[in-house]
């Protein structure tokens, strides 16, 4: 079976629903999507108070105060933020007063510690305050019963802010999906360990958990599991009760010991379509399970893996977690490079993009070849050959994903 990238895309976002939002702590809501409109319980300020650490007075009692004729008040108390039992500033009086604390009944002003003498019994105030100087209004921010937030937003820092604000502890957001992660190959070896002729290190695993941790997930790194059919079945079978995406790498192209491919063929839920992409050809993707895990097992080669995560994976975490748009933010840059590409295939070539004051500026990093590392980690966009072009020059300008991007 072949298929376009377009096609291929598609046929996995058909198969994705968004998670059923539900309940969660504040904090955990960090970056998932609010699925209820948020009206506040409370208003902001919930009381008027002072803006400033000062006095809170009448302002009719400085009338005329300056540096050369102040005027001198008695200090009735102490106004603490938090402070509950209201106190009263009669004419004639002032009254300490802290940013944040309620202001007393009477006083229609605050004078800053600094118009002062700052002291405790009485107090020397060198400067007329207007009326309502320093004073924070009740609801001048946000009225009760006002919507606050609208489902869809996404929670950032400033979101999390005004909830936690109006109250809120929880609220409904659609979850992280839940991502395992499986590298298979006989040859591969946990880093850290002795490498033996012809192991190598499992870099996919670590490439694709962290992929998935960035666009929001929660993952669950299995490591490695050797080119063993029953060991296969086993692992994938022990995961899927926690897992609402399945990655496996590896064991998908035209190999004697490709097993990812060999065992899942037999489910009859899987596509292993050729895509017509460079790199990535080998592809495959379907649900497993009695849950209809979405799983996808993208070839071994590890520009391969990392190159189908972004056009296939993301944009399927992004719909299980509700957010628009899927795909990468993309420029339009001018190119520094030549290079050729396959024709009828869509190329993602690794790049440096940077901005200048003349637009952003694209350079191809390290060549072309699927197994090629160190390009890919000091790329930080691809570039997106159209599948009808076969080469592109220095100067011509060239689409680009910015990878370390998010759209907006
Ligand atoms: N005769 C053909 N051979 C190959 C074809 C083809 O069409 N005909 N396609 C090539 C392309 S394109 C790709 S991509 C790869 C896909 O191979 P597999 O998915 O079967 O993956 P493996 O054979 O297991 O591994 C390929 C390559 O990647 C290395 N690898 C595997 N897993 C990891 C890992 N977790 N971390 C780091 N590196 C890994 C592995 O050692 C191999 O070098 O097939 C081509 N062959
Ligand atoms: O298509 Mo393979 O994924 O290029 O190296």
């Amino acid at each position: 079976m072949r298929r376009s990238v377009d096609e291929h895309l598609q046929a996995v976002l058909e198969r994705i629903a968004p998670l059923p939002p539900f309940e969660q702590p504040l904090l955990e809501t960090l970056g998932l999507v609010l699925c209820e409109d948020v009206d506040a319980a409370i208003s902001l300020p919930g009381f008027d108070n002072s803006a400033m650490d000062g006095y809170a007075v009448q302002a009719a009692d400085l009338a005329g105060a300056s540096e050369d004729d102040p005027i001198t008040l008695p200090v009735m108390g102490d106004i603490a933020a938090g402070r509950s039992r209201p106190l009263v500033v009669t004419q004639g009086t002032a009254t300490r007063i802290m940013t944040g604390a309620p202001m007393p009944r009477g006083a229609d002003a605050v004078v800053p510690v600094e118009w002062t003498d700052g002291g405790a019994v009485s107090v020397r105030i060198h400067r007329q305050p207007p009326v309502g100087n320093s004073i924070r209004r009740a609801a001048e921010d946000i009225r009760a019963g006002e919507r606050v937030l609208d489902q869809g937003v996404t929670l950032g820092p400033r979101q999390l802010a005004l909830l936690a604000a109006v109250g809120r502890s929880r609220v409904m957001a659609r979850p992280r999906p839940r991502v395992v992660v499986i590298s298979t190959g006989a040859e591969l070896r946990e880093p850290g360990s002795k490498l033996e002729h012809g192991q190598i290190y499992d870099s996919n695993s670590y490439t694709l958990a962290a992929a998935a941790r960035q666009a929001g997930a929660i993952v669950y790194r299995v490591g490695i599991v050797a080119d063993d059919e029953k060991q296969f079945l086993d692992t994938l079978s022990d995961q899927l009760v926690r897992a609402d995406l399945v990655i496996t790498t590896g064991g998908v192209s035209k190999g004697a010991y490709d097993v990812v491919k060999e065992v899942l063929r037999k489910t009859g839920t899987i596509d292993f379509p050729e895509v017509d992409m460079q790199p990535g050809k080998p592809q495959g993707f379907g649900v497993i399970g009695e849950d209809s895990t979405p799983i996808f097992t993208l070839p071994g080669n590890p520009v391969s893996a990392y190159v189908s995560f972004e056009v296939f994976i993301r944009p399927a975490l992004r719909k299980l977690m509700g957010r628009l748009p899927y795909r990468r933010q993309s420029v339009t840059g001018v190119l520094l490079d030549d290079f050729s590409s396959p024709k009828g295939r869509r190329q993602f070539v690794r790049a440096a993009a940077s901005r200048n004051e003349d637009g952003w500026m694209i350079r191809t990093v390290g060549g072309h070849g699927s197994h090629l590392l160190g390009g890919m980690s000091r790329a930080n966009a691809l570039i997106v050959v159209p599948e009808e072009v076969t080469g592109m020059r220095s100067g011509e300008n060239a689409e680009v994903w910015l990878l370390d991007e998010e759209a907006s």
